[in-house]
């Protein structure tokens, strides 16, 4: 909903064009824009929830023809480490059966497999507490394994400090 949100929005329901290296700047911009909010709700004790996040900027923009891991995590480098990670694993094939699969940008099989193996490589970083599940089951059953997980990370997390993602000395 803020302006970089929206261009970014238009860019993915491929309403507008924009360069490579620019959207994904601007997807980081969102990210960071919105860090004194969550920094804030964080010390009030509220759990924050985020869909995709830097690692989607990440898988996606890598994916894209000479595009490197590294140059990609630079502009996200030190926003809030989150203190788990749930990445919700489906085959491609399988996900283009769903519901409004092929709308949006990035939406075709091929470039999603592109993605996934980036995620795999995102997932061997060791300094984030990945989870995958496995999101070809029921709603119901994917709903109480993130559950089980959210629950048991908000009671560990409770009294530690927010980290600084990709930055070692802050694990
Ligand atoms: N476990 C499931 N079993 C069957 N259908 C599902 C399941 N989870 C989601 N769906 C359906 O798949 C479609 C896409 O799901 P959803 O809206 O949750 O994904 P999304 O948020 O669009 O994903 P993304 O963040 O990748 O864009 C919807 O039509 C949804 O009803
Ligand atoms: C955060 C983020 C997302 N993307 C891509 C990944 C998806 O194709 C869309 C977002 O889709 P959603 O259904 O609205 O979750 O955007 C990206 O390329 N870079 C990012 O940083």
């Amino acid at each position: 909903t803020t302006e970089i949100g929206k261009l970014v929005g238009s860019y993915l329901e491929k309403k507008s064009n924009l360069e490579d290296h620019t959207v994904h700047l601007l997807f980081s911009a969102n990210r960071w824009e919105q860090v004194p909010l969550m920094k804030e709700k964080l010390r009030s004790g509220v759990t924050l929830v985020v869909d995709r996040y830097a690692f989607s900027g990440v898988a996606f923009t890598s994916s894209k023809k000479d595009f490197s891991l590294h140059w990609c995590k630079q502009p996200d480098i030190g926003l809030p480490k989150p203190d788990l990670v749930l990445f919700l694993d489906i085959s491609p094939e399988a996900a283009a059966k769903r519901g409004d699969f092929g709308n949006e940008r990035y939406e075709t099989s091929d470039f999603q497999k592109k993605v996934q193996k980036r995620y795999a490589e995102l997932m061997e970083d060791r300094s984030l507490n990945w989870e995958m599940i496995d999101a070809a089951q029921s709603m119901e059953d994917v709903h109480s394994a993130i559950r089980q997980m959210s629950e048991d990370i908000i009671e560990q997390a409770k009294d530690q400090p927010i980290g600084k993602l990709w930055i070692e000395s802050d694990t």
